[in-house]
């Protein structure tokens, strides 16, 4: 799993990595310049194009004129470098690079004032003004002249971070700072870019290596982390030889109601094709003919409103919630899963209505089993433990009702933030907009059931699903504006199948 690392930690391992590899500092900034310029030519690949790139006076500025200098020598002839001169400090690899420049022919035009900036004949602007050196809000000058940009509606590639964007913390709103097409950042995602309101600040983003010392940064202590496709692949177990049904443990899924019995169908077909040996979904006896037609290999025990799960213990996996519905009967179903599933061990899986009621219900928060998981989307999170200004803030409190109740929460999104008894927030990377459509969540339970009942921990449970879901929807969307949830619960097997390599 990757580490995610803070503006502070990020020099550290610039420092470290400067100090220990050994590398001059100004060779290091040429290889990020390098780095961003590969990417940049395979996006841009017309040098024709009028390119202004803006330059500060610390180390982000020094990238910029390191990236003008090969850029030039790449062939793209039709660059002006714009020299914003606000601070009066300069970083030495700054004037290294200026020096540099200046035995090129490359036209340099210097800002002393925000309104030296308009009317400019651009078709594309790398933005290196300022980067993870950000310490402060913008304002003045820098406000003044990032608004100009901004209003010019080009093209801007952010180099490491947009101008005003803060790597970590709560994202101030309104964003003020760059708005920027694509940002291409040095060695690790910033932490902000994985929350919805980055959106403001970059369209998108994507990371280049530029040589830092691995071992240092994967060192470093930090709550968040980001999963990789080796992480799913180490803790998938493949089938064993001479194994049965028996072998990949019995999933209990309480689900559905009488307009909304696909949501159980859903969740009982991820859970099938994500490889449980048994799959057994509680559902009202409306809903039986539906389950036996769709999914004949999953059992049924109907429920009414007197139904309580007699020896949960025989399922090694119970998940209670998509498409439910919210009543008093639920309520004590769940309260007596509660009570069971403390004295069983046995991992609950809580989502959609069965949230709601606990909602509701705080008191049960406080009973929930260890190693319980709640998948709530923003909307059923903010009802469970109070609204949030920012995202920022909701992974927070997530990450904090998590150690307190010894959970695990898999908040949401399109990174889905998994927050874990120890502490740790691990960011999904894996989906897209294609999946943006009802029953999606249901999938994800279904998942998770799956993979607890096979016996893997709570968290893995949780990566696992969470990865192969969006990988999933990732692979259907290559041919697709949407990806349906039973389209995606049928990919399932297919992407395990691939990710284990067997
Ligand atoms: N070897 C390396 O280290 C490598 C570094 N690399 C590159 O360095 C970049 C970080 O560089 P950096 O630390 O020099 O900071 P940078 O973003 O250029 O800011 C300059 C100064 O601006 C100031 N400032 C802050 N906020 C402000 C505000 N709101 N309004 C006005 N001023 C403000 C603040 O100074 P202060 O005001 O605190 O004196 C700050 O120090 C990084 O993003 C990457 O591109 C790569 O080349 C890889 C190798
Ligand atoms: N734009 C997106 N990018 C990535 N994943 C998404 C996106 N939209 C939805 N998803 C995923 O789909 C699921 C939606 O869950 P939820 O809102 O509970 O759906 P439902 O209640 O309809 O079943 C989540 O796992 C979420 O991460």
């Amino acid at each position: 799993m990757q580490t995610l690392l803070t503006s502070v930690q990020m020099r550290k391992a610039d420092e470290y990595t400067i100090a220990n590899k050994p590398i001059a500092s100004v060779d290091l900034m040429e290889q990020a310049a390098k780095s961003f310029v590969k990417n940049f030519i395979r996006d841009e690949p017309d040098a024709g194009k009028n390119i202004a790139v803006l330059c500060g006076k610390g180390n982000n500025g020094g990238d910029g004129l390191a990236i003008a200098y090969l850029l030039l020598g790449a062939g793209y002839k039709n660059l002006k470098v714009y020299l914003v001169n606000f601070s009066a400090q300069k970083s030495d690899d700054y004037t290294i690079n200026l020096q540099r420049l200046e035995e090129t022919r490359c036209l340099k035009i210097k800002i002393d004032q925000p309104s030296a900036f308009k009317n400019i004949n651009a078709d594309l602007i790398i933005d290196a003004i300022l980067g993870s050196g950000l310490n402060k809000p913008l304002k003045g000058d820098y406000l003044e002249l990032v608004a100009s940009i901004n209003q010019l509606n080009k093209k801007i590639y952010a180099v490491d971070a947009p101008t005003g964007f803060f790597a970590e913390g709560k994202i101030p709103a309104p964003y003020n700072g760059i708005k920027a097409y694509k940002t291409i950042c040095f060695q690790r995602p910033k932490i902000n870019f994985f929350f919805p309101e980055s959106v403001a600040a970059t369209a998108h983003f994507e990371v280049a290596e530029i040589g830092l010392d691995e071992d240092f940064i994967q060192k470093s202590t930090t709550d968040f982390y980001l999963i990789e496709k080796q992480d799913v692949a180490e803790r998938l177990k493949p089938r064993k030889i001479f194994s049965h049904k028996g072998t990949y443990g019995h999933a209990l899924i309480i689900a559905g109601n009488t307009n909304t019995m696909g949501a159980a169908l859903l969740s009982s077909m991820a859970c099938l094709y994500a490889g449980a040996g048994l799959t057994t979904a509680c559902i009202p006896q409306s809903g039986l003919t539906a389950l036996n037609a769709v999914l004949p290999e999953v059992m049924a025990l109907p429920r009414d409103e007197y139904t309580r799960i007699e020896n949960p213990a025989k399922y090694q996996s119970i998940a209670i919630g998509p498409g439910l519905g919210v009543s008093i009967e639920n309520e004590r179903l769940l309260e007596s899963l509660i009570a069971n599933n403390i004295a069983n061990n046995k991992v609950l899986v809580i989502d959609a209505d069965a949230l709601n009621i606990v909602s509701d219900r705080q008191d049960l928060l406080d009973k929930l089993p260890v190693n319980s998981i709640l998948t709530p989307h923003m909307k059923e999170f903010d009802r469970l433990f109070g609204e949030h200004e920012s995202w920022w803030d909701r992974v927070e409190t997530a990450k904090n009702k998590a150690r307190e109740l010894k959970i695990v929460i898999v908040l949401k999104n399109q990174f889905t933030f998994i927050c874990t008894p120890g502490g740790k927030v691990i960011i999904n990377p894996t989906g897209n907009a294609a999946m943006a459509q009802g029953g999606m969540g249901d999938i994800l339970t279904g998942i998770i059931a799956s993979f607890a009942a096979q016996g893997y921990s709570s968290e893995d449970a949780a990566i696992l699903a969470c990865y192969i879901h969006g990988r999933a929807g990732d692979d259907l969307a290559k041919k697709r504006i949407v990806v349906t949830a039973s389209q995606l619960a049928k990919r399932i097997s297919k992407e395990i199948r691939a990710l284990t390599g067997s």
